[in-house]
């Protein structure tokens, strides 16, 4: 289980995340929305120990984040940031290998390879495998991460924005993908979305996020909500509910 506890982080005197208490549900996908700044990617970033709090902490299964060993930490928790800035000159295998590394330590088994093939599998990415990531188009180059996130097999998954660069068969299956990592395969995902109606669709939980704070948590049912989204956002926007699936109309 993933907890917040007091936790800030401030950049030159701005607090740009100030959250008291925040606990992220076990098992499923929780969606994490708001405006440009609210501070999402920074709260994942600290959850994820890619950025260090200024004052409080995250607690994962009761233990700070800060005190696991690397090695620990990578088995149990990956992170897909948004801008992923790695060697072009790399393999889509050799990328999703990396995932394997907590594993393998470079020294890949049968089983780390049978992880990398069914990571491929699963983002549809066999036929490339052995293409370099500059030879790839920004979507296939997602899912080439999210694939190497897969192979990580860990509990907790985060993800940031994934589905930017997707087209819209791409994106839903990306959420798909999500959807079934969480679903079959027991994981905690978590991740940061624009797209309101991918959030009601495929998330399980949302938080939704304003200037730093959580605004409010909970199912999505409680959360996709016209007279909240309006304040998030600072737009008008109407949500329709049609065969119990809600849906978020932001021309309206
Ligand atoms: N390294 C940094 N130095 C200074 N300010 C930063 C830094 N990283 C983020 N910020 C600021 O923190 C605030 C929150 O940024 P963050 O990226 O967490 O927001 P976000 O909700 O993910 O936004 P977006 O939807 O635009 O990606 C923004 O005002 C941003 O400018």
């Amino acid at each position: 289980m993933i907890r917040v506890e007091s936790l800030t982080k401030t950049y030159a005197g701005s607090t740009v995340v100030d959250i008291d208490a925040l606990h992220l549900p076990q098992g499923g996908v929780t969606a994490i929305i708001g405006p440009n700044g609210a501070g999402k990617s920074t709260l994942l970033s600290m959850i994820g120990r890619l950025e260090i709090p200024s004052t409080g902490r995250v607690l994962l299964d009761g233990q700070d984040v800060r005190t696991f060993r690397n090695n620990t930490l990578a088995r149990r928790l990956a992170v897909l940031k948004q801008d992923n800035t790695l060697a072009a000159r790399l393999t889509v295998h050799d990328l999703v290998a990396f995932g394997r590394y907590p594993y393998s330590r470079g020294r890949p088994t049968q089983e780390d390879r049978e992880q990398i093939d069914a990571a491929l599998d699963l983002v549809g990415l066999q036929d490339f495998r052995y293409r370099f990531l500059d030879e790839l188009s920004g979507g296939q180059r997602q899912r080439a991460f999210i694939a190497m996130v897969l192979a990580q097999d860990t509990e907790y998954a985060l993800f940031d924005e994934p589905l930017n660069s997707l087209d819209i068969n791409h994106a839903v299956g990306v959420m798909r993908l999500l959807g079934h990592a969480a679903d079959e395969m027991g994981k905690t995902v978590v991740v940061v979305l624009h797209d309101l109606n991918f959030a009601a669709r495929h998330a399980d939980h949302i938080i939704a996020m304003q200037a730093g704070k959580v605004v409010e948590a909970g199912p999505v049912a409680r959360i996709i909500r016209e007279d909240l989204l309006r304040r998030l956002y600072d737009t008008g926007l109407t949500v329709t509910t049609r065969n119990n699936r809600v849906f978020v109309d932001v021309f309206g």
